[in-house]
């Protein structure tokens, strides 16, 4: 069992994360300038298969367990903590991964900490949190993948004839661009871009995968649970007038209202088992009406659910039960998987799965990775957007959809 030991301590404020980061291989979790980065790696754990999340969650408790931590700190991500980011499918190619940084800092409620993690048996030094300077500005632009436009349309038809046909409910098709990043291009730049351009999302980056998300699979506070789930989509407006217009249309949406409804069905029934409502009552508890989230891209239906945790688990078992939600996979999930599997030509890598942190009590925050692309050693870039697909869907109002989520990402590189 890896021997871990981690203190945390108040720091200096810091007023940016993201120029502490590593340029390669920049570690961060961030909401309004507040989250926690990482420098190095005292562990690196790889997880692959169907039960990757579960057997993720479970050696984590065991690690933890025997991990001392000394935290005079006592703020959400202060203390030992590991960075994750799984897989959409099981049998992906690319790792789910738990990473420890050797070096944290976090930045919560005006306060700013750091933390070093040792290894026991493994002397290097934690790296000390400095001011790296940008490198040279660079602009790519992301070309279609393995997926096109005209492609995408033809399996966006072909899911609503099975629709249609009574096979499933809703299946959530994504398409992909890629592009390559220059020599010596350095990924801060990407994330400040998405962390500026889409403040209110989860700007995130692990072992290569980076990205904004503005959903949340499911955060765990001392006890306390909540998520947020998206479904249902529309472009903002080109005036005040017409984006007002477009939310209104969004809410009053038959097609976008039951898309959204799945979704927060799928995730109320993964948490109910493990959570108390927050009024005392039984199971957990939604709003019931959604609301219009604004985001500069585009509006979505959002509704936000809470409960108290009722079996002590870990925010990563519950990313585990969650795990894929309506919002990625669609309705009922074994056979939105199947149809995923047949119509899509894809590896999602880490697209579409769960991405965060999770600390020595199991509290943590997990977003669905979306509006996020793969970046590989050798400088590859794979990004990815998709759409609900139900009955009444239209290829080319979806193909734009995607067109609109992919845009963080394409300006980001752009
Ligand atoms: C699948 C994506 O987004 C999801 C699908 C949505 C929809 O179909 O309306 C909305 C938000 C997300 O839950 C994506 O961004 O790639």
């Amino acid at each position: 069992m890896p021997q871990l030991t981690a203190r945390s301590r108040v720091a200096d404020p810091v007023t940016s994360l993201l120029p502490l980061l590593d340029a390669e291989s920049p570690l961060l979790f961030v909401r309004r300038g507040e989250g926690v980065a990482g420098l190095g790696e005292a562990l690196r754990l790889e997880f692959s298969g169907p039960d990757r999340i579960t057997r993720a969650a479970e050696t984590w408790r065991r690690i933890a367990a025997a991990a001392t931590v000394d935290d005079s700190v006592g703020l959400s991500g202060s203390g030992l903590l590991a960075f994750g980011a799984f897989t959409f499918d099981d049998d992906s190619a690319y790792p789910s991964v738990l990473i420890v940084p050797r070096t944290i800092i976090g930045r919560r409620d005006g306060v700013s900490w750091v933390t070093r993690i040792t290894l026991d048996g493994d002397d290097t030094p934690a790296p000390e949190p400095s001011i790296r300077p940008l490198g040279a500005e660079f602009r790519l632009s992301l070309q279609p993948g393995r997926l096109d436009g005209a492609h995408y349309r033809e399996i966006v038809a072909d899911a609503v004839a099975r629709i249609q046909a009574g096979e499933l409910r809703k299946v959530v098709l994504a398409r992909d661009l890629v592009g390559h990043l220059p020599t010596g291009g350095d990924l801060r730049r990407v994330l400040v871009d998405l962390a500026l351009g889409y403040p209110d999302t989860w700007t995130f980056a692990v072992d290569g995968h980076i990205g904004s998300s503005p959903e949340t699979l499911v955060r765990v506070s001392h006890g306390h649970v909540s998520a947020r789930v998206l479904a249902g989509s529309v472009a903002r407006g080109a005036d005040a007038d017409a984006d007002h217009a477009a939310a209104l249309a969004l809410a009053t949406s038959t097609k976008d209202v039951d898309e959204h409804r799945y979704a927060v069905q799928s995730v109320l029934a993964a948490l109910g088992p493990h959570a108390r409502g927050a009024g005392g009552g039984g199971g957990i508890s939604a709003s019931e009406v959604p609301f219009a989230l604004k985001l500069p891209n585009l509006w979505h239906l959002a509704t936000n659910i809470e409960g108290t945790l009722s079996d002590g688990s870990s925010a990563l078992d519950l990313a585990a039960a969650l795990h894929p939600t309506a919002a990625v996979a669609g309705t009922p999930t074994a056979k939105a998987l199947e149809v995923i599997r047949e119509l899509e030509p894809l590896d999602r890598g880490r697209y579409g799965g769960p991405v965060g942190w999770v600390d020595a009590n199991g509290d943590g925050k997990w977003a669905v990775s979306l509006r996020s692309a793969e970046v590989d050693a050798e400088g590859g870039i794979r990004a990815f957007a998709g759409a609900g697909i139900l009955a009444q869907s239209d290829p080319d109002v979806e193909l734009a959809e995607t067109k609109l989520k992919f845009r963080p990402i394409v300006e980001a590189f752009g």
